[in-house]
């Protein structure tokens, strides 16, 4: 090794007195925390439904939330009962507005997918629901949407995690980024 090789080794040696962060949030909770903070972009007053779709490089290819379609305006299109005649579903504003291909992706759900988004979830090519709450099972549709996907082989995981709550917090970050 040349002086200069040494030296220069010399000035990168770490003194040790950090090690790596522990406690930093895992992929999966990073995924469905992703498609929770979208749902927060929706106007629907009774519920906000968001969806992120990961490919298997552990990239971001779509996020959606539940929303009125382009060119409906969410001031104009009704939100009570009539809502489901327009309102656009999380699942499919991911795929349809990913900017990259979602075969054999996952997809990450606030909310189990309704019959019809298992339709577009099983026609795009995705592999994998992730979902975190289930609380429609009881209703037909959403036993169509099981059926049809168990049939195309889908696979489905209720999304676990130790982490109930992640916050995040502007005026903290704020002071992070100072020396
Ligand atoms: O799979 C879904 N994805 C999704 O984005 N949604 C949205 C559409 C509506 O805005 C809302 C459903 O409202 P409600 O629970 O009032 O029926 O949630 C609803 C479902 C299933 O109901
Ligand atoms: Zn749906």
């Amino acid at each position: 090794m040349s002086l200069t090789e040494a030296t220069a080794n010399m000035s990168l040696q770490d003194d040790n007195t950090q090690t790596k962060r522990v406690d930093y949030i895992s992929w999966q909770d990073y995924f469905m925390a992703v498609a929770v903070l979208a749902a927060k972009r929706s106007k629907d007053p009774k519920r906000q439904v968001g969806a992120c779709i990961v490919n298997d490089e552990k990239r971001i290819v779509g996020i959606g939330y539940n929303g009125m379609p382009n060119g409906c305006s969410d001031d104009e299109f009704p939100w009570g009962s009539k809502k489901h005649h327009f309102v656009c579903h999380a699942e499919m504003n991911a795929i349809v507005n990913s900017n990259s291909v979602v075969k054999n992706c996952t997809i990450y759900v606030s909310l189990f997918p309704c019959n019809e988004c298992a339709k577009i979830v099983i026609q795009s090519g995705i592999k994998k629901v992730i979902y975190l709450s289930d609380k429609k099972a009881y209703k037909d549709e959403y036993k169509a949407s099981r059926k049809m996907l168990n049939a195309a082989k889908v696979e489905l995981e209720q999304y676990k995690t130790n982490q109930n709550k992640i916050e995040i917090d502007f005026t903290i970050e704020g002071d992070m980024m100072s020396p």
